[in-house]
Order: structure tokens, then sequence, then C-alpha cells
């Protein structure tokens, strides 16, 4: 059994921790580091991992997963690079870097797997994609899986491909919050108490997922057996239209993606 250590256990350290936890990790195969003391001690009262210093961290785990924000990576890397032996495996949360960041600041041959998931891997729904970097192989793959799989659903994809995968899934979540954030307002608006309005619209958001997935349907045949002639429906998407927010989920994806573009370049 690997240890994993969390080098950085923030919001998203602290989702892969609880995950890992609940998919029967056990406890004493975890290590978690902290930037603030009092987020350490926390941390460790909630669930029973002990917490370290990075340098002691890289010493005791096999798999260290990098959960610092991009632009702490450099810094967390000065500290630890050179000390992390060749056999470690390193797993990057981090969007935008690309795993060569990590491989130019590692011992020659340290293998590198970036990970892009996201926040509900809270409830075990995350959508994990995953990509070999330098020197990972597919058993270096297949044990990133087995950390992640139990967090949702995972894919292997190219890393070329990700910083779309984070404008995607990564971000994604936030959008779809947008949205239902809009249309309670929407629901203020139309007369209905704001209790009402969330719970109508969190259940139709929940049931227009679970369709999605398990269907098979195309999102357009979705769509459009709600969509009556004359009907209500389509007055509404009207409207969506003349507002262009499908051209604005367009450009607000490209420049998600082309921030993950920049972070990288602000990093080497
Ligand atoms: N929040 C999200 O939805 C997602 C975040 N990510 C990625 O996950 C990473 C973490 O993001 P968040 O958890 O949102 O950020 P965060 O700011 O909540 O967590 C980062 C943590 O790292 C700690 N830290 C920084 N430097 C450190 C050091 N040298 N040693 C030890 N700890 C250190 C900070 O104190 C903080 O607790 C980022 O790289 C981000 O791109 C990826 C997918 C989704
Ligand atoms: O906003 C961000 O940069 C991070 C990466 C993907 C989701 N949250």
């Amino acid at each position: 059994m690997h240890t994993v250590a969390i080098l950085g256990t923030g919001k998203m350290g602290e989702l892969v921790l609880a995950g890992l936890l609940r998919s029967g990790w056990p406890a004493d195969r975890l290590l978690i580091t902290a930037r603030r003391p009092e987020r350490g001690a926390a941390l460790t009262a909630k669930y029973g991992v002990p917490v370290v210093g990075n340098a002691e961290a890289v010493e005791r785990a096999d798999i260290l997963a990098i959960g610092v924000k991009p632009q702490d990576a450099a810094t967390l890397l000065d500290e630890i690079g050179a000390k992390v032996p060749a056999d470690k495996l390193v797993v990057s949360l981090c969007a935008g870097l690309p795993t060569g960041f990590f491989a130019a600041r590692l011992p020659e041959g340290t293998p590198v797997i970036r990970v892009m998931t996201n926040t509900p891997a809270l409830v075990d729904q995350a959508m994990t994609a995953i990509s070999a970097g330098p020197h990972a192989t597919g058993e270096h793959l297949a044990i990133a899986e087995e950390m992640f799989k139990p967090l949702g659903v995972t894919l292997r994809v190219p890393e070329s491909q990700q910083d779309a995968v984070t404008a995607l899934s990564g971000s994604g979540p936030a959008y779809f919050y947008l949205l239902v954030e809009a249309m309670i307002d929407a629901g203020i608006l139309l007369g209905l108490p704001r209790q009402v309005a969330h719970e109508l619209i969190v259940q139709t958001a929940v049931g227009s997922a679970v369709m999605l997935r398990d269907s098979g349907e195309h999102p357009v045949k979705l769509r459009e057996a709600v969509t009556s002639p004359a009907g209500t429906t389509i007055s509404a998407i009207r409207e969506l239209e003349n507002h262009g927010v499908r051209a604005a989920l367009l450009s607000a994806l490209e420049a998600a993606r082309d921030r993950a573009r920049e972070i990288a370049s602000q990093a080497v």
C-alpha cells in the first residue's frame, strides 16, 4: 500500500484527503502538510492524519500530491525539489502547470502525473482527468486512478488537453452554481419564496444531470423533449439566444483555457 502525502492541504487537498479516507485508504498511509500551523492542527483533529513538514512528507511518502496554488508551486519545489528521490511519484493537482514545470525542478527520472479534478469530489462525484508526464508509466497512471476513482469518474487524457479540461470540468462546477444562483433569483423575480425557488431549481438540476448521464441521449434531444410548440420553454430559449448565452459560454471557456496557459507562462 502506498503512502500519500498531500503537500498544501487547502480546499482541494482536503477534498482529496477526505475522499481517500472515505474510500478506505488507511489514515496511517496518509500525511498532510500545511503552511499555517493552525490549519494543520485543525485537519489532524478532524481526520486523524498527521501533519508534517514538507521535507518529512517527501521522506516518508511514496506519492507526493501537490495541492498548493500554481503560484506557490515554484516556492514549494525550491524547498523540496532536490530532496525528492527519483522513485517517488509526483501527482500535481495544479491548474495550468505542465508536468515539465515539475520535472525541471525534480531529479532526473522522477515520474510526474498531472491531474485535474473538481470540487464534487466532496460527494464522490468528481470528474478527474489524468495525464502522464515525463517518466510516468502505465503503472503510475494506474496508481493515480486508484487514488481518484473512488472520488468519482476518471479519464485519461493527453497532457495537451489539460488546459481545456481545466476550463470545462475543473472550473465547470462554478458555471453550474452561477446558473443555479441566477435561476433562483429569477424565481424571486417571479414571486416565489427563496426557499421554494431554491428547492425547485436544485432538484431540476439534479434530475437533468442524472438524465444527461444515464439516458445516453444527446442534450439537444433532451432539450427538444421539453420544448413544446408555441409553449413556455421556447419563449425562454429565444431570450437566452437573444442575450448570447451560448456565445458567452464559448468565450468564457476560451478565457479559462487562456488563463491556464497564462498561469503556465508566468510560472516558468
Ligand atoms: N478549487 C478548485 O476547484 C480546484 C483547484 N485545483 C487546483 O488545486 C490547487 C489548490 O487549490 P485550492 O485548494 O483551491 O487552493 P487553497 O489556497 O485552498 O489551497 C492551497 C493550500 O496550500 C497551502 N500552501 C501553500 N504553499 C505551501 C507550502 N509551501 N507548504 C505547505 N502548504 C502550502 C496554502 O496554505 C493552502 O492551504 C491549485 O493548484 C488549483 O489550481 C484544481 C481543480 C479544482
Ligand atoms: O479557478 C481555478 O484556477 C481552479 C482550477 C480549476 C478550478 N479552480
